[in-house]
């Protein structure tokens, strides 16, 4: 049953609206020259560090619902957690746990094996292939792979994504390497494992909020068609597509493994596909693909007749896809759930990179609102790549469209996500990384401004970091450019002209983290959180 808001015994809302605003991958790095944020101009956020109201938040690792304080935060756990006020087990905690115990081994899986080991057909995995533990790992592909073998499947294939996104920018050949062993040690016995094609993450496959479905075309020609440029390994694909482009991981071309008889893998009739991403964003589209009868995002060919298993169900509200492996994470009742039933007004807003994070992340993996007469979704259209020559994105297009909307819908709630320090900084680029840096922070400046003078009160945070730490120092002493997100906490802050001093004291609790904040806007509104929810940061 859902939980009903219930007034604040004392706080009482502000006359205008509360805005939360994301500073997506702004966390606070070492203030080095690798600190983008730090080298950024950037007087708003200075002014923000001199209130009362700031303080730093946990945005990474267990506080977020990732297995270890190893894992870096990412959109969707950081979303979620804001969303959700609470910290819930994730993918990457949750796969784990369910290959330890076998649970993945149920009924998803069974229909697969049992499907191939009938038609003869290949069992195909396409997926990441890292260890970045952001939309998968390498480890559940490896075990997946070997509990095959033991059960009698004769031919399995791998679409390799390549990532260098979550993991250092060119790191394809050791995980290629790592697979490749694990291949040939399983293709005994009459088996024949291999892998069948892939591609860089960013221009094959895995697309999200359907910025460029062209992506996906390109990964659905090589891995079901078996239609693009032929290599005779994965190692000679990718090695001649560094020579060749000198591009990084993220971004090589779509390649095809062909032996003397033609591509080693296409998808035929009779397969079985199980697509090893755990995080939905970027599954959602290529699940759309395979599941759709009705389907015109690309022309498809005629759709293979195939059993299709996600890791997990991706979307909650659209069911998708059918079957999978493990269940999602079970995350109700979020804050934006909690206003809609309240009857308050909510607008959420951000540009198509980001447009899912303060829609379908935020209200825990569902795209669809809650109560479509009290909430409105606003998506500015993106620039198309490469976003290190515009590194000011749509940040101006998102502040006009949210003033307006101030005035026009009048919303008493709004969450807002500035896409650039992210999105520049996965490009490793430190110089536009900055500037990304400096045009959110003049649009937040804009923000702040247009929000104190409607009587509101603007909440600063951020999801994870990213453009705080353009660097990493390997183990050799050289520096190595970083295109992950870093495990660096991010910041918090509370512009309320109300308060002496600008912003209301705080008292976060011991390792408050971005579950703190959904309670902390609620009491913000004049509501007392749930009981099920992290405390808010405010002091009593
Ligand atoms: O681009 C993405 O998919 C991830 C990195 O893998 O970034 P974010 O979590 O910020 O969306
Ligand atoms: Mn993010
Ligand atoms: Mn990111």
């Amino acid at each position: 049953m859902l939980t009903r808001l219930l007034p604040h015994p004392i706080r009482r809302p502000p006359e205008g609206p509360v805005v939360c605003v994301v500073l997506d991958g702004v966390g606070i790095g070492r203030g080095d020259f690798g600190d983008a944020v730090a080298q950024a101009r950037t007087p708003t956020l200075d002014r923000l560090r001199g209130l009362p109201s700031f303080t730093s938040l946990l945005a990474h690792g267990t506080a977020v619902g990732m297995p270890s304080d190893a894992d870096m935060g990412n959109s969707e756990v950081g979303h979620n957690a804001l969303g959700a006020g609470r910290i819930v087990d994730q993918g990457a905690k949750l796969v784990s746990g369910a290959i330890a115990s076998g649970a993945i081994f149920g009924p998803a899986w069974r229909r697969c094996v049992d499907t191939v080991k009938a038609s003869g057909e290949p069992l195909h995995f396409i997926g990441l292939l890292s260890d970045g533990n952001v939309h998968s790992h390498i480890d559940h592909l490896i075990a997946m792979l070997e509990q095959a073998a033991l059960e009698g499947v004769k031919r399995a294939r791998v679409h390799a994504l390549l990532d260098g996104r979550d993991v250092p920018a060119r790191s394809a050949l050791p995980f290629i390497d790592r697979l490749e062993v694990m291949l040939a040690r399983l293709s005994q016995d009459g088996r024949d494992y291999r892998i069948a094609s892939g591609g860089g993450r960013m221009v094959v496959t895995m697309d999200r909020y359907e910025a460029d479905w062209k992506i996906v075309e390109r990964g659905w020609d090589a891995h079901v068609r078996g239609l693009g440029r032929r290599f005779a390994t994965a190692r000679e694909a990718v090695e001649t597509l560094y020579k060749e482009t000198g591009l990084d991981d993220q971004n090589l071309p779509a390649f095809v493994i062909a032996d003397a008889f033609g591509p080693v893998g296409p998808i035929r009739d009779g397969a079985a596909v199980i697509l090893f991403n755990f995080r939905g964003d970027r599954a959602l589209e290529l699940t759309r693909a395979f599941e759709e009868e009705q389907f015109d995002k690309f022309p498809r060919g005629p759709k293979p007749r195939v059993e299709f298993a996600g890791m997990t169900q991706y979307d909650g509200d659209l069911k998708l896809p059918t079957h999978f492996l493990v269940a999602p994470p079970a995350i109700s009742g979020t804050m934006g759930e909690l206003l809609a039933d309240a009857g308050v007004t909510q607008l959420a807003i951000s540009e198509t990179h980001k447009f899912g994070h303060v829609t379908y992340f935020w209200n825990g993996n569902r795209s669809e609102p809650f109560d479509p007469a009290r909430e409105k979704y606003v998506e500015v259209p993106s620039d198309g790549p490469p976003l290190e020559h515009r590194p000011w994105m749509r940040a101006a297009e998102i502040t006009d469209r949210l003033i307006a909307e101030l005035d026009a819908y009048k919303p008493k709630f709004v969450r807002v996500n500035y896409a650039n320090g992210d999105m520049i900084g996965h490009t490793g680029d430190l110089a536009a990384t900055i500037l990304a840096v400096e045009a959110v922070d003049l649009c937040l400046g804009r923000v702040i401004e247009a929000v104190r003078v409607r009587k509101g009160i603007t909440v600063v945070t951020a999801d994870h970091g990213n453009a705080d730490q353009m660097f990493d120092l390997r183990p050799d002493g050289a520096l190595q450019v970083r295109t992950s997100h870093s495990l660096n906490r991010v910041p918090l802050a509370i512009v309320d002209p109300r308060a002496p001093g600008g912003g209301p004291g705080l008292a976060p609790p011991p390792s408050a983290g971005l579950s703190n904040v959904a309670s902390t806007c609620l009491e913000l509104l004049g509501f007392s959180p749930p009981e099920s929810y992290r405390a808010s940061l405010l002091a009593r």
